[in-house]
């Protein structure tokens, strides 16, 4: 996707529509090629003064734009369509990064024919880590997917998936961090309980969440082969997956996941 054919507008740019700016322009997208839309003017103050971006009204941004992403909450969205959706010009291609909101919802309320691409991403797009998921809509072809996945590029990883798999996927990997950086508050407080200080604890922690990252990506040993070669007979690490194991960890993971993948189901219901 060159800069010169491609104008990317981003309806609603809030957290993750900053995450998505900022990573193309890191990737050395013109700011000239990017624009951001907001309900509060001090925040489009904000993205024009830090990035040089265009700020402008909803309605010019998806006249202009060639890419159109919807960044707003799930929540927002009917509300936002219901305004722009009819005005949105015949065959630009709309990307939606809403978590549980199908294509079916976008493509109600936008111009017959009009290619959506459901995206769920997370929030290590920040630092070019994010994992994305894409899916295509029953207009979206091709091309379209490979547009989208060209803007992802910047960002990190980025797998296609049907988009029946799309709710589970934003249990998993879009909540994702979430849980890890739960676990890892979890970690810290053990540590302070056995007397360590807290910079400290926080510290090993969080490199062990790195280095145990970096293991599972780059050997591409199955997690229990790498638990196993941590786990000597008789030693330490059996007595806290004892633990993990007595208080039902597993199964608290599996509902927990299971819970994100609901909820997401329940949005949409409500938008629809
Ligand atoms: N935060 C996360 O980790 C992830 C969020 N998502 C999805 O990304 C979307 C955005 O989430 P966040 O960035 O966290 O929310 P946010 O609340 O930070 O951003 C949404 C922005 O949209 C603006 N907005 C709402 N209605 C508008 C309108 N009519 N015109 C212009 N701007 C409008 C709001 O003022 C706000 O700044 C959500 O749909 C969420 O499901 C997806 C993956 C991960
Ligand atoms: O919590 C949420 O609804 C959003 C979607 C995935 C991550 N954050």
């Amino acid at each position: 996707m060159s800069p010169e054919q491609h104008t990317i507008a981003v309806i609603g740019a809030g957290k993750m529509g900053e995450t998505l700016l900022s990573g193309l322009l890191r990737a050395g997208w013109p700011a000239s090629g990017l624009i951001a839309t907001v309900r509060r003017a001090e925040r489009g103050e904000y993205l024009q003064t830090r990035y040089g971006i265009r700020v402008l009204p909803n309605e010019e941004a998806v006249r202009e734009a060639h890419v159109i992403v919807i960044a707003v909450k799930p929540q927002d969205a009917s509300t936002l369509l219901a305004d722009l959706g009819p005005r949105v010009p015949q065959g630009k291609l709309v990307v939606s990064i809403c978590a549980g909101l199908p294509t079916s919802f976008f493509e109600k309320r936008l111009p017959e024919g009009t290619p959506v691409v459901r995206v769920m991403s997370n929030t290590p797009a920040l630092v070019d880590q994010a994992m994305s998921a894409i899916s295509a809509g029953s207009h979206a072809r091709a091309e379209h997917l490979a547009l989208t996945e060209e803007m992802l590029r910047p960002l990190g990883k980025t797998v296609r998936v049907p988009e029946s798999q799309q709710d589970a996927v934003t249990a998993l990997s879009g909540s994702g961090p979430a849980y890890f950086y739960y676990l890892v508050e979890a970690m810290t407080d053990a540590g302070i309980l056995l007397g360590l200080p807290r910079q400290v604890a926080h510290e090993l922690i969080v490199q062990a969440a790195l280095g145990a990252a970096v293991m599972l990506r780059e050997s591409g040993e199955h997690p229990v082969t790498l638990r196993e070669a941590v786990t000597s007979p008789g030693g330490t690490t059996i007595s806290a997956i004892r633990e993990l194991e007595r208080h039902r960890v597993r199964a608290a993971v599996l509902d927990a996941i299971e819970a994100a993948r609901d909820r997401a189901r329940e949005i949409a219901a409500q938008v629809d």
